[in-house]
């Protein structure tokens, strides 16, 4: 595995990566979790899906992922293939397996012998910080070290697309923020297209250039913003005026598309 530090085009110059069309999803016949999603996805985003509780974020990310079919629309990758690794907000690591069993669990389940990827678990684990932790089992490290182990999981493939479910919401400010934080560096070194679910504006105007506000009943796109502003972003700009504007505006888009809900 190579380590890129190859910045994301701007905005309006990225190649597509894949694409969301007219998708509905309907469950048991009359549960319309998701109304007509149309979303472009382009190499190096990083997009949060944001919005309240029933709005079809996690119903979204799982069509991504092809863990479930569209009932209607479709879902397109440009290169005909999709390439995801998935972070749910559990770490959901396999207790009884090392933190480095653990991360080899994506290329066993494609025949690779562990010897074979090792460098790649290792250089995984070296990137979110753990490569002292290989031996370690999960019930030895605290949660966001779980959560550190879930993300090496979900990117020692390279896989084109990461979808993270929430992957901080359990986990306290301080590991949140570190985690945010790290995430963004992380992204940068592996050149990878983010799409991150999350509840909240102040983690999705941190982390994101891109913003789709979604609404409930039924749920869908609101609209769309755009964080306009450069990495990397760390503290300084945690706690800028500029920060907090972006954040006002995405909570009144929120607030506003909370109140079209019908
Ligand atoms: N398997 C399912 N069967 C029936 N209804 C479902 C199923 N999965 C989701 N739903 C419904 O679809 C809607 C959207 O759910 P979804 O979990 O995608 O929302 P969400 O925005 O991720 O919510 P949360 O933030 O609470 O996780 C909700 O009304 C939910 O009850």
């Amino acid at each position: 595995m190579v380590v890129t530090w190859r910045r994301p085009k701007p905005l309006g110059e990225r190649p597509k990566l894949m694409e969301i069309a007219g998708v509905d999803k309907v469950f048991g016949g009359d549960v319309l979790a998701l109304q007509e999603m149309n979303l472009v996805v382009n190499e190096g985003d990083f997009i949060s899906l944001l919005g309240p509780s029933g709005c079809g974020k996690s119903t979204a990310l799982r069509l991504i992922a092809g863990l479930m079919h569209p009932t209607r629309g479709q879902i397109a990758w440009a290169s005909g293939e999709a390439e995801i690794g998935v972070v749910f907000q559990e770490p959901t690591l396999m207790p009884w397996a090392t933190v480095e069993q653990n991360v080899y669990l994506p290329f066993r389940l494609k025949g690779r012998s562990f010897a074979e990827v090792a460098q790649d678990i290792h250089l995984a684990l070296k990137l979110v910080g753990l490569e002292a932790f290989a031996k370690s089992y999960p019930r030895e490290l605290s949660g966001g070290m779980k959560m550190r182990v879930s993300i090496a999981r979900a990117m020692v493939t390279r896989p084109k697309l990461i979808l993270m479910d929430e992957p901080f919401a359990a986990l306290d400010e301080i590991t949140r923020h570190k985690l945010n934080k790290d995430l963004l560096e992380l992204k940068e070194k592996i050149a990878s297209t983010v799409i991150f679910v999350t509840h909240s504006v102040f983690e999705s105007v941190f982390l994101s250039d891109r913003i789709v506000v979604m609404a409930a009943r039924p749920g869908r796109v609101a609209r769309e913003l755009t964080v306009d502003a450069p990495y990397p972003r760390g503290e300084a700009f945690r706690t800028s005026a500029e920060y907090a504007a972006l954040c006002r505006t995405a909570s009144d888009a929120l607030h506003a598309a909370m109140g079209e809900t019908a």
